[in-house]
């Protein structure tokens, strides 16, 4: 059996507001419809999707690259004129018939609907209304109603393709929703768990909670880092910013900070966009004596621009000499203004490697460094 879902965008969104209709508007990143169609375009039973649009709206959907995701139905004047419209454009078993302004729809309602498929003309989602009900007028209560079984409708409204298209053909006037289309042709309906989260943008209001519902994944990277330098002649070196006074100097292409490297190259790793050579190459002379802080925006800013925040960076020299102790808080800050970071999410600590290997005969110094960045 296949399933398709008709996702109907065509309506004007009137009650909403906005410049344009509530399904083009952006909440959390991306347009309504678009969330509505990653929705069931995620859904392991969906098969097809339609999406009737007005013929009016169709700029954004060229803008959306919307054809590459679904197939395009002109909508009508009445929301059973769009659905009519969509289901003329599919062969499915199933039609999962939904609306674009509920774009939180969470993945175990489509599935319950395609459940009760196997056993039922139609399904829909509905949640049993839990508040008392009065009746009102002119600002006072007038009445209370029963409220035993009553539910609040929601779609995906589910059907046998062929029975909902026949229920279509024959009912004359507008409805509310296709369940009350199909129950005027006699099609048995089931009644399955709706979810709070599978609101309908009907209001201003409602944005922001559809936006609260949305979830968008946490992308957090960690990236390292590793570099060494070479002592040569000289009276300082550069550290992590800071000039440092000694006997010897780094040697390098650049100004040779090894720590601001390390933290570069762990930055770029994070991002997966290869490494500060490939950057910044060494064949090139306009780098020659360059400060690294160039090096290190250059790679803070690539984050930014991907969409991440650099949260935290710890960084760690390998040296005898020159001690770092005394100069730490200075490297911290300094790389937490390049950075744009607070100083408390920055570290720069130190260690010998006990007189072993070349960091421990004074030959060069090494740098280590760990680095997280997050998109949310
Ligand atoms: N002629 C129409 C009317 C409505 N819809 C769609 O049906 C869904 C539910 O309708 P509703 O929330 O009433 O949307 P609008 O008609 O756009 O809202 P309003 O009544 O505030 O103008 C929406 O996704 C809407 O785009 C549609 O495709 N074609
Ligand atoms: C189909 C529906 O979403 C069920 O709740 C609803 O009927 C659509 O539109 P309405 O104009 O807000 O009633």
């Amino acid at each position: 059996m296949t399933t398709a879902a008709i996702i109907v965008a065509a309506g004007r969104g009137t009650r909403a507001g906005g410049d344009v209709p509530k399904q083009w508007q952006v909440i959390a990143g991306q347009t309504v419809v678009e969330h509505t169609l990653d929705r069931f375009a995620a859904h392991p039973h969906v098969d097809d999707i339609v999406l009737v649009v007005a013929a009016e709206d169709l700029d954004f959907v060229d803008a959306l690259g919307l054809e590459a995701r679904a197939t395009i139905a002109h909508g009508g004047s009445t929301r059973a004129a769009s659905v009519l419209s969509g289901l003329a454009r599919t062969n499915a078993d199933y039609v999962l018939i939904h609306d674009a302004a509920r774009c939180a729809v969470p993945a175990d309602v489509i599935d319950r609907v395609i459940d009760a498929l196997q056993t039922h003309d139609g399904a829909a989602p509905a949640l049993a209304v839990t508040d008392a009900l009065w009746t009102g007028a002119q600002g006072l209560v007038s009445g209370v109603r029963d409220r035993t079984g009553l539910f609040r409708a929601q779609t995906p409204q589910g059907f046998h393709r062929t029975a909902i298209l026949a229920a279509h053909g024959a009912c004359a006037q507008d409805a509310a929703d296709d369940v009350e289309i199909a129950r005027s042709a006699g099609l048995d309906v089931a009644i399955v768990g709706g979810d709070e989260r599978n609101l309908k943008i009907t209001t201003p209001g409602d944005f922001a909670r559809a936006a609260h519902h949305l979830e968008v994944p946490m992308d957090i990277r960690t990236g390292n880092g590793f570099d060494v330098h070479r002592f040569g002649p000289g009276d300082h070196v550069v550290l992590c910013g800071v000039k440092v006074p000694y006997e010897r100097g780094l040697q390098g292409h650049s100004d040779a900070d090894v720590g601001m490297h390390t933290v570069t190259d762990a930055i770029y790793g994070a991002l997966a966009r290869g490494d500060i050579g490939q950057h910044f190459p060494p064949s090139d002379p306009q780098w020659k004596g360059a400060a690294s802080y160039i090096f290190l925006e250059h790679a803070c800013q690539m984050a930014r621009d991907m969409g991440f925040t650099l949260t935290h960076v710890d960084c760690t020299l390998i040296c005898e000499f020159p001690k770092i102790g005394p100069v730490a808080a200075a490297m911290r800050a300094e790389m937490a203004r390049i950075m744009q970071l607070d100083v408390d999410r920055v570290s720069v600590k130190a260690t010998t490697s006990e007189r072993l290997g070349f960091t421990g005969r004074g030959e060069g110094i090494a740098a280590l460094a760990t680095v997280t960045l997050v998109k949310s």
